[in-house]
């Protein structure tokens, strides 16, 4: 019921150890709070919550419009929802150096396992379009250290994200990343990487884990995981795929009904009330309902009661030995 159970701290170390594990971790994008459920009782590793994502759901593009308090309370709500360790896409930062280190501090209040930082300027834009431009060098730098300073618990995950590849080149990513590791960054995400080539150049250059991002519609093949291990990938993303899949299920539904004037042809692919039900724990908080409905204090405890002046003056305060249940089906 209500929030998961393990804590920040925990999925913290839970994440350092799946990603020492040397098994592939697989994290898909959860579009909202109810999501990072599913992707908790499907069996994945952990939770990815995007930008694009975040922006897409406010209706806004991904370059940078949304601000930081925006994104650390849905990223709180997201992670409290599941016992999966989750990394948060911290886009540039949030600003200079200073807004770095303060983003890293919200996001662990938040609940965070980790995240990750760019080095494109702002605005940013999404690393699978054309035309980014990245800072220089020293800049990306800074980021990463006021990153890996700010952070109070030594576990919590501080990702450097490079853009460069599509800018200036894979070496030019290679050199880039093993340089953000001597600046503090726990792992590297490599961003719009062609090749499975172009991923084992970044990971026989740093010894930290490595991410790869597997979103649609962009300048990655779309590996499965078997590649990706193979190359020696540690943690690989799906950052915008349920959000897709659950627009497009929309659209074809509005269409559905419009076309049909009732959405009954498209029930047999909806998610039942059962299953919603099940996935919010219905039966856990009904059973908790139920348990204090039929809660009654010892006999000798009520006698003592009874002698005193606000129990007389509210009998309502007494215990009601009658059960009332609610019904889950309303
Ligand atoms: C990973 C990413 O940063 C995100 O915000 O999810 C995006 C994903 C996308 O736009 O497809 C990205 O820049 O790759
Ligand atoms: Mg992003």
């Amino acid at each position: 019921m209500l929030y998961a159970k393990t804590t920040a701290a925990q999925k913290r170390i839970d994440l350092r150890s799946k990603l020492n594990s040397g098994k592939l971790q697989q994290f898909p994008g959860a579009f909202n709070p109810l999501s990072a459920k599913l992707i908790q009782d499907k069996g994945f590793d952990g939770v990815y919550i995007s930008g694009a994502v975040l922006s897409a759901d406010l209706g806004l593009p991904d370059i940078g419009l949304t601000t930081l308090t925006e994104v650390a309370g849905r990223a709180k709500q997201i992670a409290r929802m599941t016992d999966l360790p989750a990394i948060v896409d911290a886009d540039t930062g949030f600003g200079e150096p200073m807004n770095v280190a303060r983003s890293v501090q919200e996001f662990e209040d938040a609940g965070l396992a980790g995240l990750h930082i760019e080095d494109q300027i702002n605005p940013k834009r999404c690393g699978h379009l054309d035309g980014k431009a990245v800072v220089d060098l020293n800049t990306a730098l800074k980021r990463i250290r006021a990153a890996a300073d700010a952070r109070r618990d030594e576990n919590f995950l501080i990702m450097a994200r490079t853009d460069v590849a599509a800018v200036e080149g894979t070496a030019a990513a290679v050199n880039r990343a093993k340089a953000l590791v001597d600046a503090g960054a726990d792992a590297i995400f490599p961003e719009a990487m062609h090749t499975l080539a172009d991923f084992e150049a970044i990971r026989n250059a740093v010894e930290v884990p490595i991410l790869a991002n597997m979103t649609e519609f962009g300048k990655s093949e779309l590996f499965t995981a078997e590649q990706l291990s193979g190359v020696g990938i540690n943690m690989v993303i799906y950052p915008v795929t349920l959000l897709r899949s659950a627009m497009g299920a929309a659209e074809r539904t509005l269409e559905t009904i419009r076309a049909a004037g009732t959405q009954q042809p498209a029930v047999a692919e909806m998610q039942t009330r059962a299953r919603l039900y099940e996935l919010v724990d219905y039966e856990g908080y009904n059973r908790f309902d139920s348990a204090v409905f039929n809660f009654s204090a010892p006999q000798q405890f009520v006698t003592q009661l009874e002698g005193q002046s606000d129990l007389k003056a509210n009998p309502n305060l007494k215990a009601n030995p009658d059960s009332k249940e609610s019904d889950i089906n309303g």
